[in-house]
């Protein structure tokens, strides 16, 4: 009898995420290795330098991913899989590179990743995987056994992501003055990104129509709008919005504006609204300045009564869906057949990324999809 079960193959999880500075030192290096080579204007670095030193120069993403250790260390725990988690950022320490050699000296060799990005894109996926690239090629150039990373599949509609966040908008709109609640306007939130890159998001057959990018964001808000109604009995009216903006004018990016559109909610007689920021797993930066500081200042002066929902983070029933997506993929990865759970009209998303997944404009080596070079 196989053991159904078992995370099998794998012998570790390693949470991968972006990495943020824990001081005020830190914040011009943590930028310079975001921004290496990709073209952000001097202005807008030090802009976003801004943002951290307002918060001491330091992030809430690194505290969150302990947080999240805690929570999947837990939850493994008690549901009895041994398997051991660490954790490696793309742009500060813990740093992946050397995350991966540490795994590999404690014997593993074949590593489930979850990446704290939920969604299909170039920033939320591929970059990921350029960056495992880089880092596998590091100890494959230092003598070291080159570990197999598979990483698994996005989770923006499984319901340990999506139910935490649908609670966080019951408990913001209970928190809104009562004469203003029946009309509140639910404006979902994520990252901006460039409309090219948007368009070319996810596998080809996606691409042109508007690619993977919106139309998971769409299905998602459309998913927590429908049970907010049936909670509520309020059927509130819903947008997808964009926020944290950068890259040069010139260049269209996905919009409107968070900040644009509370002024034309508020020009069209809106009473309130609830900001949700689904486009991202925890508290980060952008979440504490672009929306609890900047968007936040803008309701204020505009006088509409806004409250932003909680990310997922920590939620112990996040921890169990990463448990069951490690499960579920390993039993793929036995030949067993699965049950993926998904919410909302799009389906599980796939294991692998096909060839052509989230171009980059100058294409490099990417781990742990259809093209990797690594097996
Ligand atoms: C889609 C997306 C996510 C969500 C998926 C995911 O979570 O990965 C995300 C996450 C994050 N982005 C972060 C920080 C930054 N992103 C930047 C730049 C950019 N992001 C982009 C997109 C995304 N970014 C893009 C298209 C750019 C411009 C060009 C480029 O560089 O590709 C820059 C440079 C300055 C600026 O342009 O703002 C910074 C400092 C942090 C850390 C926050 C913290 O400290 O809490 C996190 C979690
Ligand atoms: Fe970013």
């Amino acid at each position: 009898m196989p053991d159904l079960r078992g995370p099998a193959p794998y012998d570790a999880l390693l949470l991968l995420s972006f990495g943020g500075p824990e001081g005020p030192d830190d914040v011009v290096p943590f930028l310079a290795n975001v921004t290496r080579g990709r073209g952000i204007p001097e202005e807008r670095l030090k802009e976003v330098g801004k943002h951290y030193f307002l918060f001491g120069g330091v992030s809430p993403i690194n505290g969150q991913n302990r947080d999240l250790l805690d929570a999947l260390r837990e939850d493994f725990a008690e549901h009895g899989l041994g398997l051991p988690v660490y954790w490696g950022n793309r742009n500060w320490a813990p740093y992946l590179t050397d995350t991966l050699r540490e795994m590999v000296a404690d014997g593993h060799r074949r590593i489930a990743v979850l990446a704290t990005s939920a969604y299909a894109s170039y920033s939320g996926c591929r970059q990921y995987r350029e960056n495992l690239a880089d880092s596998l090629a590091a100890l494959e150039a230092e003598g070291l056994p080159v570990p197999r990373v598979d990483k698994l599949r996005h989770y923006f509609n499984h319901p340990g992501f999506v139910r935490p966040m649908t609670d966080g908008v019951l408990a913001s709109l209970a928190d809104l003055p009562e004469d203003v609640r029946a009309g509140a306007r639910l404006v979902f939130t994520t990252h901006s990104v460039p409309t090219a890159a948007a368009d070319t998001s996810g596998p080809v057959e996606t691409h042109g129509d508007g690619g993977s990018y919106v139309a998971e964001h769409l299905d998602v808000a459309r998913v927590i709008a429908g049970a907010v109604r049936e909670e509520t009995g309020v059927d509130h009216p819903w947008d997808l919005v964009y926020q944290s903006r950068s890259g040069a004018p010139h260049i269209p990016w996905l919009e409107p504006d968070i900040c644009d559109h509370l002024e034309t909610l508020h020009g069209e007689g809106v009473p309130a609204a609830v900001m949700i920021p689904i486009g991202f797993v925890s508290d980060h930066m952008e979440v504490l300045y672009d929306l609890d500081t900047e968007a936040t200042a803008k309701a204020a002066e505009l006088g509409l009564p806004v409250r932003r929902s909680a990310t997922v983070g920590a939620d112990p029933r996040f921890a169990a869906a990463v448990r069951e997506l490690v499960l579920e993929r390993a039993a793929a990865e036995r030949g067993l057949p699965v049950e993926r759970c998904a919410l909302g009209a799009l389906g599980p998303s796939h294991d692998l990324c096909p060839v052509g997944c989230c171009p980059a404009r100058a294409p490099k080596p990417a781990a742990a999809g259809a093209d990797s070079p690594y097996a």
